[in-house]
């Protein structure tokens, strides 16, 4: 467990050196001065006490009081620092990894056990490590120093204060133990009620209008009561094993005063030593059930940094190359492509070529893959086998950032962030204001944003929830035109708007897709007609390829598709 905080919290030997160090001369303070006031004790006891040793056992005690108030200040800041530390170096390194996963598997990972892996786990380790790991190492110093102190003064008073240890230490081994499972379903537990909460306010719209604003639906109350059935369980399991801790190492106690007791009756024990014994354990008993209590919180922080461990050792996306290739052409290739989301496979040998400058529309039955085409050349998955191409170099041995400078992408769904509308279009970009309106214009939001309270500096909300469906879109189109990429990827860009903002749209997207290697998803086929290029997906095989008169002629699911479309259109509501 050592080795895994190390390698997590990226803390390198200094610090663990420094933390000892501390907790050393911590114990030490504390440890040295209950000695002096025994041989103090013991001197004077003397016939002829010596002064000159009165004053350097006084003389220590003052050392220790001055040195302590240093030790207590310096434990602060290295168990401080060592934390907080640790904690900033978990945090980015997982913020690292959710860059570095396939996008895929983050989508399809709740939000509710990242958000707690992320915060509460980070959190309870950085807690973990200046409170219960710093204490620890102090306690365990302390209660090293006391009884190596007291087996030189007594080795057979010393040996039965601590009768009962190997009963408490096996019984609070195996206690934890059996707590581990109840541990598992605490964190569990959480998780599933957090990821219910972000699904109650993510849905909330929906909810209210089915009449389950209470969130029936999502079972909110009864993951509560199970969130707060398994806290209640593991607190019961969990104090068990400090409890039997305590109880059986507080024997040694009772041994101590009967073994002290009888040592004196057989004169083989002076009261000097008994009453040390009896004054030093007052000492070595009331912190083991701090260690004790410490231990178990240790325990669980076990759990939260293999939760930390799990996330880190996702598989990410592999890059081949350190080295990104040049590009000088913008056809996009498939070749001999597999590819499975679980264990059944989408697409098995799929070959196809997506010409530079021209419009391929991707079209197929609901379920056909025609997304996931789409998500492949995002490289938000690597495909199982075969190899995906831009202008013949393998978008495997290109970076994230790399495809993304090659790549735009307009989905039905746009998120904004809660922040101005300049900066959802910018992006972090240096763009001038003459080439911010144009594009603008050129997108067909300018004059709304125009007409916004702040225009440009106006804060959309998380989501962007204060702004329509269409102003939404147009504003993603606009961001997309921005980037200038020379591929777009459009999937279903104009689904769910009205008819007025969908003239608007098209017109933006004419200006999007000027001169670049375009692949169009959409169900509206009158929109395809002119496509250059139709790509017919089934079930994740092509069907047939071509344009539209042709596919007309050797496409039966592309007729099929028109035909419901036709009758679609008869339809009258
Ligand atoms: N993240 C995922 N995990 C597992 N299976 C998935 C995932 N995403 C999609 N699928 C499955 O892969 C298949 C293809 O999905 P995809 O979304 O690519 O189809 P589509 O043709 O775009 O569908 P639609 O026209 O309805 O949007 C479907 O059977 C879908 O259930």
């Amino acid at each position: 467990m050592f080795k895994k905080i190390i390698r997590l919290s990226g803390c390198s030997g200094t610090t663990i050196v420094k933390n000892i160090a501390v907790a050393i001369l911590d114990a030490t303070t504390m440890v040295v001065p209950n000695f002096c006031i025994f041989f103090i004790l013991m001197e004077m006891l003397e016939p002829e006490p010596s002064n000159t040793k009165l004053m350097i056992y006084c003389a220590l005690i003052a050392a220790c009081l001055v040195a302590r108030l240093f030790s207590v200040w310096m434990s602060f800041i290295t168990h401080s620092s060592f934390s907080s530390g640790a904690g900033y170096t978990m945090r980015g390194n997982l913020m690292d990894k959710l860059v570095k996963i396939p996008l895929g598997s983050l989508l399809s990972m709740d939000l509710g056990t990242i958000n707690n892996t992320l915060l509460k786990d980070v959190e309870f380790s950085e807690y973990a490590l200046s409170h219960v790991l710093s204490y620890m190492l102090g306690i365990s110093c302390v209660l090293l120093l006391l009884m190596a102190g007291l087996f030189v003064v007594d080795w057979r008073l010393s040996l039965s204060m601590l009768i009962g240890f190997p009963v408490a230490i096996s019984l609070f081994v195996w206690l934890t133990k059996l707590t581990q499972k109840g541990k598992r379903r605490l964190f569990q537990s959480s998780d599933t009620l957090n990821n219910s909460i972000f699904e109650f306010i993510l849905g909330i719209r929906v909810l209210r209008a089915h009449g389950q604003a209470e969130g029936d639906m999502l079972a909110l109350g009864e993951k509560m009561k199970q969130a707060r059935d398994a806290h209640l369980k593991y607190e019961m399991g969990a104090s068990l094993a400090p409890a039997a801790f305590v109880i059986f190492s507080e024997v040694g106690f009772a041994s101590l005063i009967l073994f002290g007791l009888h040592a004196i009756g057989t004169q083989t024990l002076s009261l000097s030593v008994f009453l040390l014994f009896l004054l030093v354990s007052m000492q070595f008993f009331r912190p083991l059930t701090q260690l004790a209590i410490l231990l178990s919180q240790f325990d669980y922080f076990n759990v939260s940094l293999n939760r930390i461990d799990e996330l880190l050792g996702e598989k990410e996306l592999e890059n081949k190359h350190s080295k990104d290739p040049q590009v000088s052409c913008y056809e996009i290739e498939f070749n001999d492509i597999c590819f499975a989301y679980e264990e059944a496979p989408l697409f098995e040998k799929v070959n196809v070529v997506f010409p530079e400058q021209a419009v391929t529309a991707i079209v197929g039955p609901s379920g056909s893959g025609k997304s996931t085409m789409m998500s492949l050349i995002a490289r938000f998955w690597d495909t199982d086998n075969g190899n995906i191409t831009i202008g013949g170099q393998k978008i495997s041995e290109m970076s994230q950032s790399k495809i993304a400078q090659h790549v735009s992408m307009v989905f039905q769904d746009v998120y904004l962030f809660d922040d101005t509308i300049y900066n959802n279009l910018v992006m972090g970009q240096d763009i001038s204001a003459e080439k911010l309106e144009r594009v603008c214009r050129q997108a067909q939001c300018w004059e709304f944003i125009q007409s916004l309270p702040n225009g440009l500096e106006t804060v959309v909300g998380e989501g962007g929830t204060r702004l329509s469906g269409g102003e939404k879109q147009r504003i993603s189109i606009a961001r997309a035109l921005l980037k200038d990429a020379p591929i777009v990827l459009l999937d279903e860009a104009t689904a769910a708007l009205d008819s007025g903002n969908e003239v608007l749209i098209h017109s933006a997207i004419s200006a999007l897709i000027k001169d670049k290697t375009v692949i169009v998803i959409t169900h509206n086929l009158s929109s395809v007609i002119k496509a250059d290029k139709i790509v017919v997906l089934v079930r994740g095989e092509i069907e047939a390829v071509g344009v539209h008169d042709e596919l007309m002629r050797i496409s039966p699911t592309y007729q099929a598709l028109w035909s419901d479309q036709l009758k679609a259109q008869g339809w009258q509501i």
